[in-house]
């Protein structure tokens, strides 16, 4: 292993965006609440059954944003015909919920903005001095704006989000696509590329792509999950990964 904690071989790391390296994973998981649960609500009444943390695992997180609306729907035996990603907020279809719940993510980061996590800013300078290529691969379209936001932008050679996809018609975490394309991007073989992920789904996809190494960062108590799910080792904070001190606050 090499003083960055990954395998000799390794020349590119693939980072996913939301829950590894900005804190907007919760911001996600509770704009999809709000809009779920306004949805079964209406659907089955005052007793419905919320959407649990346990669901934006399982069901959401990772995928694109529409992805999250067909599969969660499933798993509560329910579902929406799927007009069209013109439909405005809030109509009856897939891409209606969808929307919704982007103005209430977006009405979020902007009333409290967002913040990264130093941890993985340390690392990734430290992966790009060390000669590592690197790439930022999120299922989220608004992926580059959370970056701007961050003044993060220059610390990867190569972008595969939400937007970039769907111009390639590249389906998204659990599948291994955006991955691939972002290690092909950076002109390296998938089995030399290591993968950072926080989401189940994207655990998986890095497995399905047959990546060099996976590392599972684990922001909120899943680490027995993420090895179920593909990873060669689990961090709290990738600062653990050169043998650093943890963030403060950080899990
Ligand atoms: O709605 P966006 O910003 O395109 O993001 C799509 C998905 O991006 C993933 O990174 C998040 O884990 C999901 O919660 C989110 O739904």
């Amino acid at each position: 292993m090499t003083d960055l904690g990954l395998p000799e071989n390794i020349l590119a790391c693939l980072f996913d965006l939301d829950g590894v390296v900005s804190r907007t994973a919760e911001v996600h998981a509770a704009a999809w609440k709000q809009a779920f649960d306004a949805f079964l609500r209406e659907r089955d009444g005052a007793d419905f059954r919320p959407f649990t943390e346990a669901d934006y695992a399982e069901y959401v997180d990772g995928r694109p944003r529409a992805d999250g609306v067909r599969t969660f729907l499933a798993s509560r035996g329910a579902g929406l015909p799927p007009g069209t990603p013109d439909d405005p907020p809030g109509a009856a279809t897939v891409h209606g919920l969808a929307r919704r719940k982007n103005e209430l993510f977006l009405e979020r980061i902007r009333g409290g903005g967002v913040e990264a996590y130093e941890g993985t800013l340390r690392y990734i300078e430290a992966v790009r001095a060390a000669g590592l290529r690197t790439a930022v691969v999120s299922a989220s379209a608004n992926c580059r704006d959370v970056l701007r936001a961050l003044g993060a932008e220059h610390l990867f050679d190569a972008r595969v989000d939400g937007v970039v996809a769907a111009e390639r018609g590249l389906p998204g975490k659990p599948h291994p696509d955006t991955f691939l394309a972002a290690a092909r991007d950076l002109g390296v073989p998938p089995g030399r590329a290591a993968v950072f992920e926080d989401a189940l789904a994207g655990m998986d996809a890095g497995r399905a792509g047959r990546f060099g190494y996976v590392v599972g960062v684990d922001r909120a108590g899943r680490s027995d999950a993420l090895y179920a799910h593909g990873a060669d080792r689990v961090v709290t904070d990738l600062a653990e990964l050169t043998g650093g001190p943890r963030e403060p606050g950080g899990r």
